[in-house]
């Protein structure tokens, strides 16, 4: 938003054409409405994205038409205000927004504009962009005498009986003899809910059969406007500042020194604030965490780049509604509404049938989706989308998308409910639960049904199965639908010839692509695979990367596994009965031991060498890894436990052997300590790799039992 900074309009509002007007009027108003149901009840109806989106209209309007930017615009005033619930209250200062950019070139316009108003060497503060409400708390005399929400920036709503209910906002504030308690201060900041306790919280709610919250800040904002403090008091709610506003008392001449009195004073400062010289530097940060977004306690929406010092901020001054010596750069925004068009289920690799929502095509977190899967029947009951609702959708980072639930407010009188289908969509079987007692539903047709046998093949190339690289989703698909591949008892028969059956591996000259050619490379080192690798591939339920190397390693060849009794299996170590069961019927399966038998004979390697070089010196040891080792991947480290014959676990207890600590271990380490379980560095690990447990000496001395247990 960049026209406050231009010279005052000589447009009058009655200069602008009458459709223009309506228009900017319609638009004006639409963002009224939006702000009413964000600020007042919490409960927006569109995504930040999409109403920022708005906003951004807005403001182009009025840009081609400065008659427009009257005083009560939205564009020109703080966005909110308060509701009959609460006293309103005057601020002492202004409460202002922040003036948006959404890429580095706005950015770097930005910071151009700055110096060539108060010239070079400028510090600038880079901090994150806390996604909560904003609050505003009074310190008289060290005491906190009031909390107000921003409102419209001049009035907000007096919430100080639930403020007091937040842990880290102190009722009295602390000095040391550099920093003072000061006479009046207006302390400004963020209230929020940290990632971990949202979650916690949406936890015991689905608990207790009621529906989660949409996300930690529409939560904190209703957590914290309630009538009852008591409510407040039980979620956890917390606080950190990011500013001042009227102070008496005392002086500042940088903003960065104000987080250290704030610090002093016992208020909650970021750890994540930075002082930089030149946009390089800010960008620096900006990408920095635009890639650990998830990495702080609280979402973020942005980073926040503040002129430091305090004089030069005064010079710049404000508009009506942001500073002019700050500027708010937003990240691509990770939720969005659309529109539900539909339901549809698809087939998975074990014939289960899943349901996931088709939707009009949105952006989000910097890609566009239009699907996301619903997981289940009973998933899209509890979620209580119909089709045809507007939901909101969410996509963090390279998670897939999800969808969070309906905008109720916002629902059309025709939608519907998802019935699940009885016939499986790919071949038409009835589906069926395949026990007593399933809730999923499958199609009984493994052998034959095009879609399992799709899932199946991308499967069975991916990167823990038989890793080939040229085998793709799109190749998986080519392939089933071709008269060359019937099932998995084909794949390791393909020729040239067959592959030039294909549509998708030939060229429009009717020659070989060239991934057809690499995929027929690729088929050759697939056959030496180890027989984990091999296991995996076979699609046995049950049998992921870890069982299979269970099998692998007490077997050591699939001619064993296939002719081991249910008890043999089931007594094997780290197998168990359910995956016994499973082999068991994977072996009785006709159709499934003719794919065996047409891999053997096509030299798919089944049998692991034994590695006789390894010793087997941490039988039934449970040993855990936490944290990054530096000549290890996690992979690396597991195989190395797993080959001597040990077993690699995820949590420590009482039983775990040792506990291996790289970098950043977190609290699997403390656990160890607690439990007093001998932990090793990675040259200890070296250590009990080489020469077993008797050899490594843990670096916490393990403490000498007590005479209870002795
Ligand atoms: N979905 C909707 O319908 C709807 C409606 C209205 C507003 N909104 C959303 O609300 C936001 C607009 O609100 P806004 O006017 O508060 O503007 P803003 O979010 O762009 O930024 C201003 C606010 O950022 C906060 N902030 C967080 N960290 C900060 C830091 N380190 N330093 C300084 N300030 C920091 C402050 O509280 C400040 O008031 C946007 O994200 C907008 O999308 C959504
Ligand atoms: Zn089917």
């Amino acid at each position: 938003m960049t026209s406050s900074d231009e010279p005052t309009p000589v447009e009058g509002v009655e200069d602008v054409p009458a459709d223009v007007r309506e228009r900017h009027q319609a638009l004006a108003e639409e963002v009224r409405g939006h702000q009413f149901r964000y600020y007042v009840l919490d409960s927006p109806t569109i995504s930040d994205g999409e109403f920022d989106a708005l906003l951004r209209s807005l403001q182009e309007l009025e840009d081609a038409h400065p008659g427009l930017a009257t005083p009560d615009s939205p564009t020109q005033r703080v966005g909110g205000t308060f509701s009959t619930e609460f006293t309103a209250v005057d601020h002492l200062e202004r409460m202002l927004s922040l003036d948006n950019v959404f890429d580095l070139d706005e950015l770097q316009e930005w910071f151009k504009r700055v110096e060539k108003e108060v010239g070079a060497g400028t510090h600038y503060l880079c901090e994150l962009k806390i996604d909560g409400l904003a609050i505003n708390l009074l310190y008289r005399d060290g005491r906190l005498v009031r909390a107000l929400t921003r409102g419209d920036g001049r009035t907000g709503e007096d919430v100080t009986l639930n403020v007091r209910t937040i842990d880290d906002i102190p009722e009295v504030l602390t000095g040391t003899d550099e920093h003072p308690v000061p006479e009046l201060v207006e302390v400004r900041g963020e209230v929020f809910f940290a990632v971990e306790d949202f979650l916690e919280l949406n936890a015991k709610l689905v608990e207790a059969g009621k529906p989660p919250f949409a996300n930690p800040r529409n939560t904190a904002a209703g957590s914290l406007r309630q009538k009852d403090p008591k409510v407040t008091a039980s979620r956890r709610l917390r606080m950190i500042c990011h500013g001042l506003g009227k102070r008496e008392g005392f002086e500042l001449t940088r903003q960065s020194e104000a987080y250290e009195a704030l610090r002093a004073w016992g208020l909650p400062v970021s750890p994540h604030t930075k002082v930089v010289g030149s946009f390089e530097e800010a960008r620096e940060h900006v990408e920095h965490w635009g890639a650990h977004r998830h990495d702080a306690l609280h979402e973020i929406d942005g980073v926040v780049v503040k002129v430091d010092e305090v004089p030069l901020q005064r010079r710049l001054g404000t508009t009506s509604r942001a500073p002019r010596w700050a500027i708010a750069f937003k990240y691509p925004p990770e939720e969005a509404t659309t529109t539900l068009l539909d339901i549809k289920v698809q087939v998975g690799r074990t014939g289960r049938v899943t349901p996931f929502a088709v939707m009009e095509p949105v952006k989000v977190a910097g890609s566009t989706v239009a699907r996301a899967t619903l997981h289940n029947a009973s998933e899209v009951k509890r979620k209580g989308v119909l089709i045809g609702d507007r939901i909101v959708i969410r996509k963090a980072g390279d998670v897939i998308p999800e969808v969070l639930g309906p905008v109720i407010d916002a629902r059309p009188d025709d939608a519907r409910e998802f019935v699940m289908p009885l016939t499986c969509p790919e071949c038409g079987h009835a589906l069926r639960p395949m026990k007593e007692g399933d809730v999923d539903i499958r199609c009984p047709n493994a052998a034959r049904c095009p879609g399992q046998l799709r899932e199946r093949l991308a499967y069975l190339a991916s990167r823990s199965a038989l890793d080939i690289e040229v085998l793709g989703y799109e190749a998986a698909a080519a392939l089933v639908d071709s008269p060359v591949y019937d099932d998995e008892g084909d794949l390791f028969s393909l020729d040239a010839d067959k592959l030039g059956q294909v549509e998708l591996f030939r060229t429009i000259h009717g020659e070989l692509t060239a991934n057809a050619v690499k995929l027929l490379d690729n088929l050759e080192t697939a056959k030496q695979r180890p027989l984990w690798r091999v296991l995996v591939a076979l699609s046995i339920r049950h049998v992921g990367p870890t069982a299979a190397r269970a099998l692998a390693r007490e077997f050591g060849s699939l001619e064993a596994i296939t002719s081991a009794s249910e008890e043999a299996l089931a007594a094997a170590e780290g197998v168990g009965p359910t995956i016994a069961l499973a082999v068991r019927e994977w072996a009785g399966t006709a159709w499934r031991q003719e794919v065996v038998r047409k891999w053997r004979a096509a030299g798919v390697r089944m049998v692991d060498e034994r590695d006789t070089s390894v010793p087997r010196n941490l039988e039934g040891l449970s040993i855990v890894v936490t944290g990054s080792l530096e000549g290890f991947s996690r992979d690396e480290a597991k195989e190395a436990i797993l080959a001597r014959g040990g077993k690699a676990v995820g949590s420590v207890s009482k039983k775990t052997a040792f506990v291996v600590v790289g970098d950043n271990p977190g609290s699997k380490a403390d656990k160890a300590l607690q439990l007093k379980v001998p932990v090793l560095d990675e040259a200890g690990f070296r250590t009990l790799l080489a020469d077993g447990p008797e050899a490594a000496t843990p670096l916490a001395t393990v403490g000498e039992p007590n005479a209870e247990d002795a």
